[in-house]
């Protein structure tokens, strides 16, 4: 583990590349590296290989990377999260991301009074979910998270009577909708709340050392610059129109963060 006081000197850093100096901040995305230690557990490394060595490279690859998992358990200090619904599980790396930064928050984990751990996350796949489990009793975090197997478009509506303070949305692209509409009619995102949409760019909108691609109100879905294609058209083609829906919604505020495939916060106006 590294410590912040191995930063280069003044003179150090003349002898520096921009490579080498951006490798050195790559480790460094947050000024609190007790944070960082607790953020990427050596379990989620761990979490990879496994995935990488059961599945492959196209699998492995939907597991969110670090900085993302940093940054989320950064808005889960920021919106106080105490309770997070997950849609999308894999096998578990952005949940052990959650539950590290629920554990730093000091919430407990284990069953509360409505019956749940802190954390329910929800994949359509019993394989998927039973690797998840493992990891998060390797990782420490399994009375953090419990995993409903399930098509997420019925096991959503079935926990109607709950209400979480962040939704993290990361399944399949053509029920974003569905997901959307389900958890805001039925009031299961609290007001101050914060939904976070994955890859709602559909394409890598920023490689680590391009500057942003622009994004213009004219752009068509299917051709922005700058980036491999990792999800199929008719997914674009779904979160294009999900993009314009929650865009248009008054009763919300979006920011689409130009990272890896797009990530949408969203949150309540009011
Ligand atoms: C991108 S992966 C999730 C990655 C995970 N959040 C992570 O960072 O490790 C998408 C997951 O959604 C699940 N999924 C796809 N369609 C689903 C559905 N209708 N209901 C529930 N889960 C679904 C897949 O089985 C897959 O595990």
């Amino acid at each position: 583990m590294f410590t912040l006081s191995d930063a280069p000197t003044r003179d150090e850093l003349k002898s520096y590349s921009l490579d080498r100096l951006r490798a050195y901040y790559a480790l460094r995305v947050s000024n609190n590296d007790t944070l960082l230690a607790d953020y990427i557990p050596p379990t989620v490394d761990g979490v990879r290989r496994r995935t990488l060595g059961i599945y492959g490279e196209e699998i492995a690859a939907m597991s969110i990377e670090d900085y993302q998992g940093i940054l989320q358990g950064f808005l889960v200090g920021l919106v106080g999260a105490r309770r997070i619904l997950e849609i999308g599980t894999l096998t578990g790396t952005s949940a052990i991301y959650f539950a590290n930064a629920l554990k730093r928050s000091g919430i407990k984990g284990g069953v509360d009074e409505t019956g749940h751990k802190p954390i329910i996350s929800l994949d359509i796949s019993e394989e998927f979910a039973e690797i998840a489990r493992q990891n998060f009793v390797e990782a420490g975090v399994d009375d953090y998270i419990e995993v409903i197997v399930g098509d997420a478009n019925k096991t959503l509506a079935s926990l109607s009577d709950l209400t979480f303070d962040l939704c993290f949305v990361d399944a399949d692209k053509i029920s974003y909708p569905n997901y959307y509409e389900t958890i805001v009619a039925n009031n299961m995102l609290n007001k101050k709340g914060l939904f976070i949409f994955d890859n709602t760019a559909f394409v890598k909108v920023i490689k680590y050392t391009d500057t942003p691609v622009p994004v213009t109100a004219d752009s068509k879905p299917l051709d922005l610059p700058g980036g491999e294609r990792l999800i199929s058209e008719d997914y674009a083609i779904a979160l294009h129109e999900f993009n314009e829906y929650i865009r248009k919604d008054t009763r919300v505020e979006v920011v689409m963060l130009p990272l890896y495939t797009g990530i949408s916060l969203v949150r309540f106006v009011n």
